[in-house]
């Protein structure tokens, strides 16, 4: 793969959306997850030898392809929002892109906070970049139930293409699968057209095995992607989750002919881990994973950190890092 073909490489096929199944419990209570064996199976993962040069260059600007690019903080405003769009638009130096043969590459989506989601539909007019809105309460979940479906509907209203709903935690930790289900499905319609990420909270969650098991009910209610975190709990994005959750993936997969999307979220913040995530998509879903209405990484600092190896890979220099602020 080299640059220019790397990120450019869009999808020719349509995939049909979820569109769920009734609650299999069944299913859902054979799933188990091998914890000792996940984490030896991930422990090799970021040892492996790279890849190197062209190819590491044109793994990265793939990479940008796939963010969705964050900013969810208490003192986001709408200038922080706009030098985020601005970035997502051009998501590196004119020149460096050039150099690559990248010029036209954009980021996957800008995800922000309900507030900020006309700011970002504004500045990003034209450009076909998506806006991602965190909903529901984000990020514990907690606030009343018809006022976390409201604020969906007004995320969508306001030009939200994709939502990302968090779901509500305690359902997984008392087994309450029903709960889950009917909570994911009301949310999946109150979306409407736009496309629902479910997050998991998977650093609340407890087990692997709840991780899979919340995964496929998720799934199961119609999410058309599951998502690891909000990037606020303790414990964020993590690859035995991440095995875990692809794994769930491919099972619903192979039972129902159903693609359903990956994004881990929080706390992926180097490029060497992004290319890490990578890989591990390809091997155990193969190359069509690796598009972005499969895939995203949920990152508010990675882009930054792949500016600087791609300037490094084109001038042989390393810049510092303040030069590549990304909001
Ligand atoms: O969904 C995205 C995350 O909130 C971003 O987390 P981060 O700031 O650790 O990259």
């Amino acid at each position: 793969m080299t640059p220019s073909s790397a990120a450019k490489g869009a999808t020719s096929d349509h995939l049909p959306r979820n569109p769920g199944m009734p609650l299999d419990m069944d299913w859902v209570m054979r799933a188990q997850a091998n914890t000792s064996a996940i984490e030896r199976r991930v422990a090799s993962l970021p040892g492996r030898r790279s890849v190197k040069k062209d190819h590491q260059a044109a793994w990265l600007c793939k990479a940008v392809s796939l963010i969705d690019l964050t900013t969810l903080s208490g003192d986001d405003s709408a200038g922080r929002v706009r030098r985020l769009c601005a970035k997502a638009r051009q998501p590196a130096e004119p020149a460096l892109l050039e150099a690559l043969g990248m010029t036209g590459l954009t980021t996957a989506a800008v995800c922000v906070y309900h507030d900020m989601v006309a700011t970002a539909v504004d500045a990003l007019q034209g450009t076909g970049i998506p806006v991602a809105a965190v909903s529901t309460g984000f990020p514990a979940g907690l606030s009343p139930f018809h006022l976390r479906i409201a604020e969906i509907g007004e995320s969508v209203a306001a030009g939200a293409a994709e939502i990302d709903i968090v779901i509500s935690r305690r359902h997984v930790l008392t087994g309450d699968w029903q709960a889950l289900y009917d909570e994911m499905a009301a949310m999946r319609a109150a979306c409407g057209d736009a496309h629902v990420k479910a997050i998991l909270a998977t650093g609340e969650l407890g087990t692997l095995r709840n991780v899979a098991r919340a995964s496929l009910v998720c799934m199961m209610a119609g999410a058309d992607f599951i998502k690891t975190s909000t990037g606020k709990e303790g414990v964020n994005a993590t690859l035995p989750v991440t095995l875990t959750m692809l794994r769930a993936i491919r099972d619903y997969h192979d039972r129902t002919g159903v693609h359903v999307g990956y994004k881990p979220a929080g706390g992926i913040a180097k490029a060497k881990d992004a290319l890490v995530y990578l890989s591990l998509i390809k091997d155990e879903l193969g190359n069509r994973w690796l598009q972005p209405d499969l895939f995203r990484f949920g990152a508010s600092s990675l882009l930054g950190d792949i500016e600087r190896q791609l300037e490094h890979h084109v001038t042989g220099n390393y810049s510092a890092g303040w030069r590549h602020a990304i909001g």
